[in-house]
């Protein structure tokens, strides 16, 4: 995964998209390092009176807008007018997500979001996606899948935990195949050909699904309006 941007861009394109926030929203709260700083400074305009509420996207960032005072929901109960969120690499619209695993529940809020903005420093712009796609798969599946995948032309690898001995283990109890197919050509073909896969819950390839791309600098942010 590209984990080269320097914080001060994560922060310039958190906070640019945070501007985004208005008065009543229901806000999806991406996970991972510059969407943190989209989350934080959502913090700061609650504490100065800004009435929404956050739905999270994984444990992380349900405890940081907790942290920061953000009332939170549920999509039972809500629906998403705007989704703030991350990526591993842009190229054009597209995106790889899931460097932190939490692939599968921001596609459900990003998608389920009137507008959906990705936040990214600048060494996560591409031509061509060619980072390794996580796959979030069941456990007991994570064998077959890997097979599958390597038929699709991917060369599978189980992602391992740091700090724990063993596999990484999702918010949801799964396992993650980090599957490196190369440049990837096709993005809409290989994202339909890995949804189809028995087994796999969701992968990282977040096809044609962006609004905006705000792209931060220490000097300021680009910001990029996509047609989807
Ligand atoms: O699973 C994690 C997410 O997809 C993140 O949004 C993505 O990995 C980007 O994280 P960061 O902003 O820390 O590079």
């Amino acid at each position: 995964m590209k984990q080269g941007g320097s914080d001060a861009a994560k922060q310039a394109a958190g906070e640019s998209a945070a501007e985004a926030v208005e008065d009543g929203m229901v806000v999806g709260l991406g996970t991972g390092s510059t969407a943190a700083h989209a989350i934080r400074a959502i913090g700061r305009a609650v504490d100065a009176g800004l009435d929404i509420v956050g739905v999270p996207t994984s444990f992380q960032s349900r405890e940081l807008a907790r942290d920061c005072g953000i009332p939170l929901a549920d999509l039972d109960d809500v629906s998403v007018d705007l989704a703030i969120d991350g990526a591993d690499e842009v190229a054009g619209g597209d995106l790889i997500k899931g460097g932190g695993a939490a692939h599968a529940r921001e596609k459900v809020v990003d998608a389920s979001a009137d507008r959906f903005l990705v936040v990214a420093d600048p060494t996560k712009e591409a031509d061509h996606l060619s980072v390794p796609v996580p796959v979030e798969v069941l456990p007991m599946a994570r064998s077959t899948v890997a097979v599958a995948v390597a038929e699709l032309g991917g060369d599978p690898e189980l992602r391992r935990a740091e700090r724990k001995d063993g596999p990484v283990v999702t918010d949801n109890g799964n396992l993650v195949l980090d599957c490196d197919f190369g440049d990837i050509e096709d993005p809409a073909g290989l994202a339909s050909d890995l949804s189809t896969l028995p087994g796999v819950v969701e992968h990282g390839l977040f096809v044609d699904m962006a609004d905006e791309v705000h792209v931060g600098t220490a000097d300021g942010v680009t910001v990029r309006e996509l047609s989807t």
